[in-house]
């Protein structure tokens, strides 16, 4: 009886992406028709297969990486390929020719700016960054350059935020007579707490490094000399300390972790019961107890 309850936590927490993805696939349609007419740059995906990580770019440089209508499916469309990459470990979120990205494409946001159309393109970009966000990969947001509007809310949609020196975080959303609508300000709530979070707000203020890193958005700063893959580079380095061994162990971690942020404390525990199962008399858990390691 036990162990059919946890396998349906197990299908629960796992089913949490699809759930949320097929609500609003049928009311997502109309929006989709929309959004595809507004064209212009990528959402590229590169996986590297030996290291695990994939670099995931946001691709408009012409317009500081904005995120046309087209972008928008494109990104869904890469984070559901993410979601069935089992050999993946982690993920690199971050924006063409130094710039992070400046929001959504204003000449889409001109064009849809009802707010029956609105509440579609948010419920749609609330989804796709939920299933980042829950991807059971470990992400990184590197923001080179500015990350403005949606692009501030696409940061909050990784696990961990890195920073070079030029680096800045602005939730402009105010100036532009607007809130959050793409799950940022729930998320940044998480992150920063309530109080910084409606400093930074209701302030529209700029985030640097050292500001970044007082209030606990940014996890690392890196000091690098500017050059394109450069700061690519560094943040896969940092990230390797995090990604050693197997990835179905890398996977398993961040699934307890998504299930104890998201879940009710009994709910958390029973997934994480069931997660450890799939873990435990595993390869890596087997070849590491044949070698008798010490932790010192
Ligand atoms: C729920 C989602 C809410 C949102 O995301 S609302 C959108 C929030 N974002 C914005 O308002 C960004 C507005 N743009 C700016 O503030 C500035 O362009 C920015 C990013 C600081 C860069 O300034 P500069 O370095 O001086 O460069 P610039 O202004 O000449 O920009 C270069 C070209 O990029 C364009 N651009 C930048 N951000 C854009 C956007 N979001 N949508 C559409 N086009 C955008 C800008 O118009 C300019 O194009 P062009 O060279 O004039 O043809």
């Amino acid at each position: 009886c036990r162990l059919i309850q946890s396998r349906s936590a197990v299908r629960r927490i796992l089913q949490q992406n699809r759930t949320v993805c097929s609500k609003t696939t049928v009311s997502a349609e109309s929006i989709r028709e929309k959004l595809q007419v507004f064209t212009g740059g990528s959402v590229e995906l590169q996986k590297q297969q030996q290291s695990g990580i994939a670099v995931l770019t946001v691709n408009n440089p012409a317009r500081m990486n904005a995120f046309s209508g087209s972008m928008m499916l494109e990104l869904e469309q890469r984070v559901c390929e993410l979601e069935t990459w089992t050999e993946g470990k982690a993920v690199i979120v971050h924006g063409a020719a130094g710039a992070f990205c400046s929001g959504s494409d204003l000449n889409a946001v001109r064009a849809i700016a009802n707010p029956h159309d609105g509440m579609k393109m948010c419920e749609f970009m609330q989804n796709t960054l939920t299933r980042l966000l829950r991807l059971p990969l470990i992400s990184v947001a590197l923001v080179e350059g500015r990350a403005l509007g949606g692009g501030a809310e696409l940061t909050t949609a990784c696990d961990f935020r890195l920073m070079t020196s030029d680096g800045v975080i602005q939730f402009v959303h105010k100036h532009m007579g607007l809130v959050p609508g793409w799950g940022g300000a729930a998320r940044l709530v998480r992150i920063v707490g309530s109080q910084n979070a409606l400093k930074l707000l209701s302030g529209a203020k700029k985030v640097d490094p050292d500001f970044g890193k007082q209030i606990g958005l940014v996890d690392e700063v890196l000091h690098c000399s500017s050059g394109e893959g450069n700061a690519l580079a560094h943040a896969e380095q940092w990230l390797s300390q995090f990604i050693k061994g197997p990835a179905p162990v890398i996977q398993a971690v961040k699934k307890v972790v998504i299930s104890g942020r998201e879940l009710s404390l009994d709910e958390a525990l029973q997934t994480e019961r069931s997660v450890f199962g799939t873990v435990w008399g595993g390869p890596a858990n087997l070849e590491a107890l044949a070698l008798k390691p010490k932790h010192k």
